[in-house]
Parts: structure tokens; C-alpha cells; sequence
């Protein structure tokens, strides 16, 4: 990308913004059930269905030490089943002592499951598919079936000690009167969390919150969900998941897994900074979202997307003259997310033909040079006309500003303290450059 140095960073002096009320001063009750959510990182299960996906046991555990780093709660590993080395992985994953719990996930059946429980997990996350399209053209059984089998592994996981998940794969197609009983079935005898799978992404916000309600009017457990991104409500379907009642949500880093994913770990926190900031900023290393993003990326061999969430090369750059004044006096103005609460900054996008004076003003400061108000505004306007011709960068506009500065004969304030944010001014945050390399 070429003029990398068309940004202003705006310096840590300026006022913080707050986000730890952003509703105003009464939050709704609503809220109430979002403080105290859960992750389940599914980026080595789910991540690993993604087409891109292939990670060796170095990555699988540098990647597992950096979530586990980060502070998610939970670690869910591809089934041991799957083949010999994932077995063997998730064996190694067990042995490397993590504060985050180790889960693997398996069909609902008992060759799986004994395989499962030799690995050294501290859980077993069972899934099995309760709709029409699952029970007739995945693994072709009833609920009766179902229910049996869902009670044997349960039981025999149970029997080991180890934490137990029974899911419905595709729960928002699936007979509603199926789905309570199954649930019912399977809290009874005991399990530490029920799942609803949203496994083709079909499900809107209002029918999560709807669902997830209802379950919990009919379960004693905790409730997990998982969503796929086909339709773009992932994070907002796990958010409102959270807001019925739900405690645990499947993530996964960039959101990567079958076909476009499911609600990513970025974007999620995003969301959940907004709503809960004392508890997310208290538990999770949210610097290290970046970190964590650019090692997946590389791994799976994909960009980080330009409007990702709090990476996103642009997330935190503001351009049109009426934002940049703004957040020139308070970031607040036109930010929800403080890009400090990221390890990342923002920057003011002052070299294009839609700045203003405040903005132009601010870089005249920068470079310790001695102009009024009026002059400023003399100098924005031909930045404007230039801006009109071409695309700019930092330096076309440090020019017309000196060009006119000496032209004016006015003495400089201070030594020119040329660029002094210029190691801010990277565009790309390291990424922007790299093509796409996802499979056709
Ligand atoms: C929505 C999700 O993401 S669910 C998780 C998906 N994860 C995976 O698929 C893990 C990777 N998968 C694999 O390595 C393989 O598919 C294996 C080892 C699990 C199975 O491989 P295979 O025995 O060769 O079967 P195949 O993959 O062709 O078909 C799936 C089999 O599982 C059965 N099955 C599917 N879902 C379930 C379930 N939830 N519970 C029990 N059995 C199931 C199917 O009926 C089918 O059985 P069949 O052999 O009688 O036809
Ligand atoms: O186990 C689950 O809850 C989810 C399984 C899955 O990946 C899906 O249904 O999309
Ligand atoms: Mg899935």
C-alpha cells in the first residue's frame, strides 16, 4: 500500500473514551447476564475444519499457549477419532499443563467416546444432529435413538470424572418439542453444559435470544452456544445468546472453521468490552488479540480482513474533517472501543480532500510551525484543491504546509520536530501488504 504515512496518531494525552456505561446512566437489566460469560476457543477444532487449515503440532500447541495466555476458559481440540496424529495431539495438548480446560469433540458414540477419554482431557463435548436434514441424510436415526445413545455416553464420560457437553448439531432447524425433551433428558441424568449449535448459520438474533430463553426455563445446567457466520450474525447472535441466559460461547481466532466460520474471538471481544469492560478487561489479555490473529492468519495463510473488529488496518483511523475535530477533542465522539484497551492506537487520516482545518491545525502543531487560525485555513483549502487532483500522503501535505509557511516569512516556533508520530504511521499494522492465499 503506498503512502503508509498519510496518518496522524493522535497521542495518549488525548482524553480517554468511556465505555464503561455506553447506554446511558440506567443499563437495562438485560445486561446483567452478560458479566460472567465463558469462552470455548474452538480455533484447534472448528479452525481446523476451516479449508485453510492445516496445523502440524508445533502450531497446535504455540497456538494453544497463546489462548491459553490470553485467558480463554476453555481449549476445544479436533476428536481424537479424526486420525492417529490428532489423537496424539490432543495428548500433547493434555500434557502441557495449561490453566485453560482441554476439551475434545466427539459424535455421540461410544467408539468415540472411549477413545476420547483416554486422551487426558478434562472434557468431552458430544454433539449429535437433531434436524430433519441431520436425522435423514447425516446419521439417519431418530430421537429415540438419539436420547439412548446421548444417556450412555453421557454415563460413561461422566463415570471418568471428566467434564460432559451434549449439543444438538443444527438446533434452529430441529423440532422445537425435540429439543426441550432431549435437553431434559440429558440434564437429568447430569451434564455440566447443554450446547444449541447454529451449525448453518441460519438463526437471527431475536430467535437465539427466543431459544436460549426457553432452554433455560427447562434445564438446570449451563448453556453453550455455537454460530456460524453465513448470514453475518454470529457475533451478534452470540451476544444476544448471552443476554437470554447463555453462559459459554464457541469462538474461534478470525472466526475461522467450516465454509465462512463461526463468531470470532476478536470481534467478540469487540462486542463484549462494550457491554461488560471491568470483566473483560480484568480477564482476558486483550493486547494480545493482535498477536494472537496474526499467528492463526499466518498459519491458515489469510489476511487479516481490512475491516476486522480492533485489528482491521483502519479499525481505529478516523478521515472526514468532521470526525477528525471531534475526536481531536475527545475520542469518545466518534470511538465505542479505546484503542488502548487493545495495545493499538488510532490515527487522524488528514491527507485527502475531506480534512479539515482542525485536522490541518493538528499536524501545523506537529510540526511546530507558527500559523493562525486564518492562515490554516488558507493552507487547508489547498490541500483540498491538490486533494481534488490526486490521492495524497503525509509528505504532499507537510509540503503545501512549509511551502506556505516559509512563503509567509513567519518564524518557526520551535525546531522543526518533523514526523514525530512517523513511527506510528504504518498503515498496514503488518498486514495489509500479504495477498490472500485461501484455497480456491
Ligand atoms: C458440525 C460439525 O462440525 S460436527 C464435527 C465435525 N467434525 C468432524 O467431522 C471431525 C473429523 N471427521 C473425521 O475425521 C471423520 O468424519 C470421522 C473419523 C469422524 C468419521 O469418518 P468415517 O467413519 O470415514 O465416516 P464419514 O466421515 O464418511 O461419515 C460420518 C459418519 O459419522 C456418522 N455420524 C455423523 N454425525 C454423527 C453423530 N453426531 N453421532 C454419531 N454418528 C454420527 C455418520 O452417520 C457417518 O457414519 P457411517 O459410517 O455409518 O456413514
Ligand atoms: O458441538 C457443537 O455444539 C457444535 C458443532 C458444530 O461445529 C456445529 O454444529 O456447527
Ligand atoms: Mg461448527
Amino acid at each position: 500500500m503506498s503512502g503508509n504515512n498519510e496518518f496522524q496518531s493522535v497521542t495518549e494525552s488525548t482524553t480517554a473514551p468511556t465505555t464503561s456505561n455506553p447506554y446511558g446512566p440506567n443499563p437495562a437489566d438485560y445486561l446483567s447476564n452478560v458479566k460472567n460469560f465463558q469462552l470455548i476457543d474452538s480455533t484447534l477444532r472448528e479452525g481446523e475444519q476451516f479449508a485453510n487449515a492445516f496445523f502440524d503440532t508445533e502450531k497446535k500447541i504455540e497456538i494453544a499457549r497463546a489462548l491459553d495466555d490470553f485467558g480463554v476458559d476453555y481449549i476445544e481440540l479436533t476428536s481424537p477419532v479424526a486420525s492417529e496424529q490428532s489423537r496424539k495431539d490432543c495428548e500433547a495438548i493434555c500434557k502441557l499443563g495449561l490453566k485453560a480446560k482441554i476439551l475434545t469433540h466427539i459424535r455421540c458414540h461410544m467408539d468415540d467416546a472411549r477413545v476420547a477419554v483416554q486422551t487426558g482431557v478434562d472434557g468431552v463435548d458430544v454433539v449429535i444432529g437433531t434436524s430433519k436434514f441431520l436425522r435423514q441424510y447425516s446419521h439417519g436415526k431418530d430421537m429415540n435413538y438419539i436420547a439412548k445413545s446421548a444417556v450412555e455416553v453421557i454415563e460413561f464420560v461422566k463415570s471418568k470424572g471428566i467434564e460432559i457437553r451434549f449439543s444438538s448439531e443444527d438446533s434452529f432447524r430441529s423440532d422445537l418439542v425435540d429439543l426441550l425433551n432431549i435437553y431434559k433428558t440429558v440434564d437429568k441424568i447430569g451434564v455440566n453444559r447443554v450446547g444449541i449449535a447454529d451449525t448453518v448459520g441460519c438463526a437471527n438474533p431475536r430467535q437465539v435470544y427466543e431459544l436460549v430463553r426457553t432452554l433455560k426455563s427447562v434445564v438446570h445446567c449451563d448453556v453453550e452456544c455455537h454460530f456460524h457466520n453465513d448470514t453475518g450474525c454470529a457475533i451478534a447472535n452470540a451476544y444476544t445468546a448471552l443476554e437470554g441466559g447463555a453462559r459459554l460461547i464457541d469462538v474461534s481466532v478470525l472466526g475461522i472453521g467450516e465454509r465462512n466460520g463461526i463468531t470470532p474471538l476478536g470481534g467478540l471481544m469487540a462486542r463484549m468490552i462494550v457491554a461488560a469492560p471491568d470483566y473483560v478487561k480484568s480477564k482476558y489479555k486483550l493486547h494480545k488479540i493482535r498477536d494472537i490473529e496474526n499467528l492463526v492468519a499466518d498459519a491458515v495463510e489469510v489476511n487479516i480482513p481490512f475491516n476486522n473488529p480492533i485489528t482491521g488496518f483502519c479499525a481505529f483511523t478516523h478521515k472526514a474533517g468532521i470526525h477528525a475535530k471531534a475526536i481531536l477533542a475527545n475520542p469518545s465522539t466518534y470511538e465505542i472501543l479505546d484503542p488502548h484497551d487493545f495495545g493499538m492506537k488510532r490515527y487522524i487520516h488528514f491527507a485527502n480532500r475531506l480534512t479539515g482545518w482542525n485536522a490541518i491545525k493538528s499536524r501545523v502543531d506537529q510540526l511546530n510551525l507558527n500559523l493562525t487560525d486564518d492562515q490554516i485555513k488558507e493552507v487547508t483549502a489547498k490541500i483540498k484543491r491538490l486533494g481534488d487532483v490526486r490521492p495524497l500522503n503525509i509528505d504532499d501535505v507537510d509540503s503545501i504546509i512549509k511551502d506556505f509557511h516559509a512563503e509567509l516569512g513567519t518564524p518557526i516556533l520551535k525546531p522543526v520536530n518533523k514526523g514525530i508520530d512517523d513511527e506510528n504511521m504504518d498503515l498496514s499494522n503488518g498486514h495489509a501488504s500479504k495477498k490472500a492465499k485461501v484455497a480456491k
